[in-house]
């Protein structure tokens, strides 16, 4: 498959791409960390940022242009508060390297790709807390939703809710095949409702009816059932998650960067704006429902549950 991937990669990348695969394997190569690679043109031809403080692990390959950014806290991978700001602070970074076209998005930790937004941050915390937490679940969103780059989900375990939705903001999606990973939006489950711009991004992807049946039950799809009703485009053998994407990415990265934004930005800017619209009455309706005393009860018994499965 690697060998696929290169030929593949080598078809489709021109220049420095080109250049750096007639030197050897792509995937031994994007391996390497920057400072085993040689600097032609005085910048590293392969870097790597580790943030640990920031539980995102971003790596970028300047030749390919492509970077792998890894979810990195946890146990479940749940987007605090924190981890939110820091992967808009990082796909502000990405947006603005002219050289970095394509973004994977996947998880450092094998099992869970996210288990969504933090629950700890929309409970028994002020109102000003909930709206600082729910701006920047917006603010993922929107830059998620509309980035110039190419973004891929490499899906490498379960992914509700939040989670889901961080793949649905991508481009395309390929999930590990794992009977026992699952993937949706599961809110009516835990006795909340995801908003309008969560429903509409799965609208988007899988259509109007069946994104009814799914939010109504908060179904999480396992992924044969995620593929057959359109939440991910490609289930794969695990250990191919990584190798598809980079392939998949390949074919993204062949079309005309200017035309695939403008196309991509048509498809998407009216859903966007939909919340831009109305993004301040969007946040005080989150905390005003979140600060329900029985939307906390629910939120507390569902927190309780979790920790009960597993004792
Ligand atoms: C009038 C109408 C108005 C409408 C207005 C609308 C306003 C908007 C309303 C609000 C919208 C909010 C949208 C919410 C989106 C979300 O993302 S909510 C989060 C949903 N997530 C889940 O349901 C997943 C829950 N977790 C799991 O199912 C499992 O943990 C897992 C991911 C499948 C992993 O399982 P396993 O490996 O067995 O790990 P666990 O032992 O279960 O968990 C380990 C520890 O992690 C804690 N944890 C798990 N998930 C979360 C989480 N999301 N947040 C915080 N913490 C989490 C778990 O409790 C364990 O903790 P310890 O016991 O302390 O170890």
């Amino acid at each position: 498959m690697a060998l696929r991937v290169v030929s593949v990669l080598k078809r489709r990348l021109g220049g420095p791409g080109q250049k750096l695969l007639r030197s050897g394997n792509l995937l031994s190569a994007t391996q390497h960390r920057w400072e085993k690679m040689p600097s032609s043109v005085g910048f590293p031809v392969t870097s790597r940022r580790s943030f640990s403080k920031t539980a995102l692990i971003v790596d970028v390959d300047h030749n390919l242009g492509i970077a792998t950014m890894k979810m990195n806290n946890p146990p479940v991978n749940s987007l605090s508060l924190e981890l939110l700001t820091n992967f808009v602070i990082d796909l502000e970074k990405l947006e603005n390297e002219k050289r970095c076209r394509g973004l994977i998005i996947t998880s450092a930790s094998p099992k869970i790709f996210s288990a969504g937004l933090d629950i700890t941050e929309m409970y028994g915390k002020s109102s000003a807390h909930y709206a600082e937490f729910w701006k920047a679940v917006q603010e993922l969103w929107l830059k998620l939703y509309m980035s110039n780059m190419v973004v891929i989900a490499a899906i490498n375990g379960s992914s509700p809710a939040g989670g889901c939705l961080i793949s649905l903001a991508g481009d395309y999606r390929i999930m590990a095949d794992n009977p026992k990973y699952t993937i949706g939006l599961n809110e009516t489950l835990l006795g909340i409702v995801a908003p309008f711009w969560f429903k509409d991004t799965l609208v988007n992807t899988i259509g109007n009816r069946a994104s009814e049946h799914a939010l109504q039950l908060g179904l999480l799809f396992s992924p044969t059932d995620a593929l057959r009703v359109g939440i991910v485009d490609q289930v794969v053998p695990e250990d191919k998650v990584q190798d598809t994407a980079l392939n998949v990415m390949s074919r993204w990265l062949s079309i005309p960067d200017h035309a695939r934004q403008l196309t991509k930005t048509m498809m998407r800017k009216p859903t966007v704006d939909r919340l831009l619209k109305q993004r301040e009455a969007d946040i005080k309706n989150f905390v005003s429902f979140i600060s329900r005393d029985s939307i906390q009860k629910s939120l507390h018994m569902y927190m309780k549950h979790l920790k009960e499965r597993k004792e």
